[in-house]
């Protein structure tokens, strides 16, 4: 079983946002959605992802197999990579493929304290946090922030070939080109009337 989205309408502090959404996601595919900058495709994948209740419809995917990972990457700067990534297998039950370490190229800063990495590496080790957990539904919102080019190859790699080829499925909020050939959501027609849940207007006030 996949992602079912049924006619979903998400809000931010009361104010509907994108309203009438329907869509599935198979095992083994990735979506992208597309839409200018706070049109709400974060409020939408905090959603989907269960983090916050959507104001109509329903969000369905198997059980406690869902990750949200946001801009905020989640490292714990006081520990060195290779223990960032042991205490989130450790969290979820499973622990760390040694190709992991390869795919988000951390090979040569195992043992560097997170806090020391730079803004791209940091980046990195955050999105090796989905190489370790086993989430198979995942919710990844502008996960190639910071990265280089070649970065952005080596994740897309990854997504590809050890996250979708595995069965897994990914919604994906990114402004750039991850080479996927994933079909994309176009959020703007989905844009909600000011009064779609119900005419509460108390985010203008
Ligand atoms: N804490 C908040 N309180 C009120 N409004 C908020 C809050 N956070 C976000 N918003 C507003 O909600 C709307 C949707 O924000 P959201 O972050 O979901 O958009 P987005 O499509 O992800 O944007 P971007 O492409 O810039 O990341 C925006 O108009 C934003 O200003």
């Amino acid at each position: 079983m996949g992602l079912i989205v049924s006619d979903v309408t998400v809000a931010r502090s009361g104010a509907p946002l994108l309203a009438g959404l329907s869509f599935t996601v198979a095992e083994g595919t990735a979506l992208v959605l597309r839409g200018p900058n706070g049109i709400g495709k974060t409020t939408l994948l905090r959603t989907l992802a269960g983090l916050q209740p959507p104001v109509a419809g329903t969000v369905t995917f198997p059980d406690d197999s869902a990750a949200y990972a946001s801009h905020a990457d989640g490292i714990k700067a006081q520990l060195t990579v290779v223990e960032n990534l042991r205490f989130w297998a450790e969290v979820h039950g499973s622990t760390v493929p040694d190709t992991v370490y390869q795919a988000f190229e951390l090979t040569d800063l195992k043992d560097r304290l997170a806090g020391t990495l730079s803004a791209g590496q940091k980046r990195r080790l955050g999105l090796a946090r989905l190489g370790v957990i086993g989430r198979k539904v995942l919710f990844l919102d502008e996960p190639t922030v910071s990265l280089d080019a070649f970065s952005v190859k080596g994740f897309a790699r990854w997504l590809r070939e050890e996250h979708l080829a595995r069965g897994g499925l990914a919604v994906i909020a990114t402004h750039i080109d991850l080479g996927l050939e994933a079909p994309e959501l176009e959020l703007s027609p989905f844009r909600a009337a000011p009064d779609a849940a119900g005419g509460s207007d108390e985010a203008f006030l």
